[in-house]
C-alpha cells in the first residue's frame, strides 16, 4: 500500500501510460516466480523505486520496514541528480558490489524492464535507445552473475530471442 500511495500519479512511458506500480509489482513477482520467499527482499523490490523515483525518504522506509529493507533499497537507488550517463556508469560500477538481497532485485527490475521494451517501446525512444538499454542492461546484469539461476536463465533467453517492435517493423 505505501509503494501503491507514493507511486499514484505515477505512470509508465509506454504509449498506454501503464501504472507504475506495475512495475515493483512485477519486479516482486518475478522473484516469486524465482522461488524467493525472502521478505526483506520482497519487501524491497515492492520498494525499489520509492526513493528514487518519489518523495519518499530512507528515514520513512526504515521506520515503516526497517534497516534492512532501506539497505536493499538504498542498493537499487540512482541518484537522480547526476546527469543520465553518469547515473548508467555508477550503476554498472555499484552492481559488482551489490549484496545478494539487491544483486536479486536488480536482476528482477532489469528482466522486467526488457520484457516492457519488447511489449511496448516508451514513448520517444529510438530503435537505437532500446539497443542501449539492453547493451548496458547485459553489463549490470552480467555484474548480478551467479545470483539466481532461474532470472539468470529468463535474462539469458530474453537476449537469444527478444525483440522489439518498432513502426510495425520487429527488430532483434
Ligand atoms: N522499459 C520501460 N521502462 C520504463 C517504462 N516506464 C518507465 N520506465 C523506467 O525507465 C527506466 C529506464 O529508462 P532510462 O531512460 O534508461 O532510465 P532513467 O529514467 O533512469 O534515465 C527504468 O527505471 P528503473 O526501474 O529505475 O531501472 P533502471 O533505470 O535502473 O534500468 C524503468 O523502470 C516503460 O514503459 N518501459
Ligand atoms: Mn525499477
Amino acid at each position: 500500500m505505501f509503494a501503491c500511495e507514493k507511486h499514484s500519479d505515477q505512470r509508465r512511458k509506454d504509449p498506454e501510460q501503464t501504472p507504475y506500480i506495475n512495475h515493483p509489482i512485477g519486479v516482486a513477482s518475478f522473484l516469486v516466480e524465482a522461488g524467493v520467499t525472502d521478505l526483506v527482499t520482497l519487501q524491497a523490490a515492492l520498494l525499489h523505486d520509492t526513493i528514487e523515483d518519489t518523495d519518499t525518504t530512507p528515514q520513512e522506509i526504515t521506520a515503516l520496514f526497517g534497516e534492512a529493507v532501506c539497505r536493499v533499497v538504498l542498493e537499487c537507488t540512482d541518484d537522480m541528480a547526476l546527469p543520465p550517463s553518469e547515473r548508467k556508469r555508477i550503476q554498472v560500477r555499484k552492481a559488482a558490489s551489490a549484496s545478494y538481497d539487491a544483486k536479486l532485485v536488480k536482476l528482477a527490475d532489469k528482466l522486467y524492464n526488457l520484457l516492457d521494451l519488447c511489449r511496448a517501446v516508451p514513448v520517444g525512444w529510438t530503435p537505437r535507445r532500446v539497443q542501449a538499454y539492453f547493451a548496458w542492461s547485459k553489463q549490470v546484469i552480467d555484474c548480478c552473475a551467479g545470483t539466481s539461476p532461474i532470472l539468470e536463465a529468463r535474462l539469458n533467453y530474453l537476449f537469444e530471442h527478444g525483440t522489439f517492435t518498432f513502426n510495425g517493423m520487429s527488430i532483434g
